[in-house]
């Protein structure tokens, strides 16, 4: 049974709201030590939602000490598995009790339509809690074959300090991707949620010190990208950051680690997503129904949308008709009206970014659908007729745009889904087995969905190839090998003296 609320609902619970807008360290609110602060906006009214602590280098430094403190002494990573875990699920059961507040704030926060932030934003953060700390008494190390004469153990340790920098998408879905393994792992965490939306992983930290995390385990530093993002990554106590967002800051991150102490760095990055839709492709209300979906979910503010549609010229006019007629059921409008499928963009700079693109679009493709957008709103748009080599065709919009490739072949779809710097998401839609599969493998991306679309769900690890990703993967048991570091421990078992030659 579906847990949404109604429209009227929703105004009260967000009429009710008084969010937290500081830093939260070592469990306790905290203005930036500066006293600046930043105002946090609702991108779909303009109206000023929380001033929110503007963190800068000696809020960062004082974080990182605060969760150095909480690592060295052990108050959580030391903690006996089945304790953690019993916190971590304490706090699962906290945000589903707050699921509501939550949802709202997340939509209010980031122009997100209420219907995705409740139905799949909260629940699936809440699940991904829940499924790590599930995992943290069911995790065992293991032993090498190395023979008789020796035994030696392959154990896994939290890898310290790490920071989780996040992006606007899916701020909650973000942060629980990051924090759910890092935290299971036993690490100390720093999260600096982007500016346009701190709000969500303020609350979190919050439920997270009733659910009894010991303070200082969790932190949040918010802020913008230079002021607390930049020195958080030259840190010279932080051990790793897991980051997601563009490739362009992903970029810096390689660097401050380059300049400080060569901690870790995770990078999940941007895409230019196809799905490639061969001659033999069934049911195209199915494959229109994906399709859809995929490039207008979220208002295509999403790494893995799809966002080039190649398909076979036989396919096309059947499939374009029954995309155009499910699009065109995509309802724009008030976040907090649960009948709208796109929200407002997160903010005016990136609403005018993405206006760019329809302008461009606008003058060298076909406009089938939409194409304009007002007032932070941008409508499903469908642009025909695509040059290849066009901006429309390589760059990451991230809204609501889709750009539709015609092809004469599957191998020259293959071709044509690889020219890209991205290798995020790719989806293949073929009646034939064989090829569907052989296309599959021949798309270089970290997830291929096949006669369908989907980002996998927490059990399968996320990330990229090429430019889309580094060092690393969201979800799946993977995810904790971005938290952990492997020790070997070597044991002698031999019958040689302590005088004996080894050679
Ligand atoms: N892969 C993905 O999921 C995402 C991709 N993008 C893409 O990136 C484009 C730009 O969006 P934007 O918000 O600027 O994304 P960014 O990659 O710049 O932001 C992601 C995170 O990095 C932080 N950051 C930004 N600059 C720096 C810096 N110099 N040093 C350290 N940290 C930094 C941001 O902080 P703050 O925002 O507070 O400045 C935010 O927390 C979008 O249009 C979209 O194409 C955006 C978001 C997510
Ligand atoms: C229902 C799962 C949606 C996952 C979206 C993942 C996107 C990540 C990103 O844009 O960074």
């Amino acid at each position: 049974m579906s847990d949404l609320q109604t429209r009227e609902e929703y105004q009260a619970i967000a009429a009710s709201l008084t969010p937290a807008a500081t830093a939260f360290v070592d469990g306790a609110f905290r203005p930036a030590r500066s006293g600046k602060t930043f105002a946090s906006t609702n991108p779909a009214t303009g109206e000023t939602l929380a001033e929110v602590a503007a963190c800068q280098a000696e809020d960062v430094d004082f974080a990182v000490r605060k969760a150095r403190e909480a690592f060295d002494d052990g108050r959580w990573r030391c903690k006996a598995p089945a304790e953690r875990k019993d916190i971590l699920i304490r706090l699962a059961k906290l945000l589903h009790r707050n699921r509501h507040e939550l949802a709202v704030l997340e939509s209010l926060d980031s122009g997100k339509p209420i219907r995705d932030c409740a139905t799949v934003d909260v629940p699936d953060t809440i699940n991904t809690l829940k499924w790590h700390a599930e995992a943290i008494d069911k995790l065992y190390d293991q032993s090498a074959p190395v023979g008789e004469d020796a035994m030696a153990l392959i154990v896994r340790e939290p890898i310290g300090v790490a920071a989780c920098v996040l992006p606007w998408n899916f701020p909650l879905m973000m942060l629980a991707w990051k924090i759910g393994p890092a935290l299971a792992s036993g690490c100390s965490v720093i999260v600096k949620p982007a500016e346009q939306t701190s709000l969500s992983a303020l609350r979190v930290a919050e439920l997270a010190m009733e659910a009894g995390l010991p303070a200082g385990v969790l932190n949040v530093v918010t802020g913008d990208g230079p002021g607390a993002g930049e020195p958080l990554g030259l840190h010279g106590d932080v051990d790793m950051v897991s980051f997601t967002g563009s490739t362009e800051t992903g970029r810096r991150f390689l660097r401050y680690s380059a300049d400080s102490n060569l901690k870790k760095v995770v990078l999940e990055c941007g895409g230019k997503n196809p799905a490639i839709v061969t001659d033999d492709a069934e049911d195209l209300d199915l494959v229109a129904e994906h399709v859809t979906n995929a490039a207008f979910w979220n208002m295509g503010e999403n790494c893995s949308a799809t966002s080039r549609l190649i398909v076979h010229e036989a396919a096309k006019a059947p499939l374009m008709e029954r995309i155009l007629a499910r699009a065109r059921d995509w309802r724009t409008g008030d976040p907090l009206d649960p009948a709208n499928h796109l929200g407002a963009l997160v903010d005016r700079g990136h609403f005018d970014k993405v206006c760019g693109y329809l302008e461009h679009g606008r003058a060298e493709a076909e406009v089938v659908l939409g194409g304009q957008g007002a007032d932070g709103y941008v409508e499903p748009t469908i642009f025909d007729a695509v040059d290849r080599e066009s901006r429309l065709a390589r760059e990451e919009i991230f809204g609501p745009v889709l750009s539709v490739i015609t092809v004469r072949s599957a191998d020259e779809a293959v071709t044509i889904a690889n020219d890209s710097p991205y290798g995020l998401a790719a989806s293949v839609f073929s009646a034939n087995g064989k090829r569907a599969l052989r296309t599959a493998r021949a798309v270089r991306a970290g997830t291929v969905t096949v006669n369908c679309y989907g980002e996998g769900d927490i059990t399968t690890p996320f990330g990229g190839y090429k430019q889309s990703g580094f060092g690393g993967r969201d979800n799946g048991l993977q995810a904790h090998d971005q938290y952990t570091e492997l020790k070997t421990i070597w044991i002698d078992l031999s019958d040689r003296g302590p005088t004996d030659a080894v050679d």
